[in-house]
């Protein structure tokens, strides 16, 4: 029996929150929109100087694209693979942002890359706390498989396994729920993390010329307004030549659905700051969870509609 969706905002208390962070939840996030190429080392050298620098100026909370070891595409998924629960030397993409994580004292939620594990490939998140640890790891639950003829075809679902789970995890800099790219079309998994007392949900993306413009800034306002939570995205640069032409506009969204910062396509760093006081006084000013109807609209009784065939 499939069920997809358990609305804890209907069924059950709200989850305690979490307690703030320090510096009354006050901190700097570095959306790091980063040039990917087919060359992983270079990569990797290039992801951590502008993790460092993004430290350097002050940022607590890093944020990297989705896929950005290697090029997006199915063939490169298998190639490009790392195995992170091998330890780090089977995955220098993970230990590079262990390493600089604990050398910076920052904490990272490292995009994504393509994982392998156990017979199946993932498109994998990690988030590494200030010394270094890996606190959590979101493989992609929602496979980016569509077809808009003459536009856009991907089907992640031909090479990749979806994950089993939600990822949400407290950090230094608070409760962080992860999403990748697609996921934030769901807005069930951002409904569970903010009724987990997420200050934040992070999505590594890599929209498209085609999705990117429609959708790409509605989808985390709608994200942001609906669960009065800071929403934060980042993709990769935008490279005319490569074969899946990302989108880019990494952007911090507040809890009031107001951008706080973005860019436009070209390589940069996004630095902006977060103030969960912000969460607080909007959800005191528009109670929406007290007010929430669970009585009329509980989905729980899903399960009929409700496919997941990965
Ligand atoms: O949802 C979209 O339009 C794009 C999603 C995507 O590119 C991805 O999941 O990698």
């Amino acid at each position: 029996m499939a069920s997809v969706f358990r609305p804890e905002t209907a069924r059950q208390p709200p989850v305690e929150r979490p307690p703030t962070p320090p510096n009354g939840g006050r901190y700097k996030i570095a959306l790091c929109q980063l040039a990917v190429t087919p060359d992983k080392e270079r990569n990797i050298a290039h992801a951590r100087s502008v993790i460092e620098a993004a430290a350097d100026n002050g940022a607590q909370l890093i944020l990297l694209p989705e896929i950005w070891n290697c090029p997006y595409s199915n063939d490169s998924f298998p190639v490009y693979a790392e195995d992170i629960d091998a330890g780090f030397e089977a995955s220098p993409s993970s230990a590079m942002l262990s390493n600089v994580a604990r050398e910076k004292k920052l904490t990272i939620v490292g995009g994504s890359i393509p994982e392998r594990s156990n017979g199946h490939l993932y498109n994998t998140c990690c988030v590494f706390d200030k010394d270094g640890e890996l606190k959590a790891k979101h493989r992609k639950v929602h496979l980016f498989d569509i077809d808009i003829p003459g536009k856009i075809t991907f089907k992640e679902s031909d090479v990749l396994t979806a994950g089993d789970g939600p990822t949400i995890v407290d950090t230094d800099v608070g409760r962080i729920g992860v999403g990748i790219c697609y996921d934030i079309r769901f807005p069930e998994l951002a409904m569970l993390y903010a009724a987990r007392g997420a200050h934040i949900i992070c999505y590594p993306g890599a929209f498209n010329m085609t999705t990117g413009p429609a959708h790409w800034e509605l989808l985390q306002k709608a994200r942001a307004v609906d669960n009065q939570i800071y929403v934060a995205t980042c993709a990769p640069a935008r490279d005319p030549s490569a074969g899946y032409i990302a989108w880019g506009h990494s952007t911090l969204v507040g809890p009031f659905g107001q951008i706080v910062a973005t860019t436009e396509h070209e390589q940069t760093t996004v630095i902006a700051e977060i103030d969960y006081s912000q969460t607080e006084k909007i959800r005191l000013n528009m109670p929406l969870e007290s007010q929430r109807r669970g009585d009329l609209y509980n989905l729980v009784d899903v399960t009929r509609h409700a496919s997941h065939k990965t």
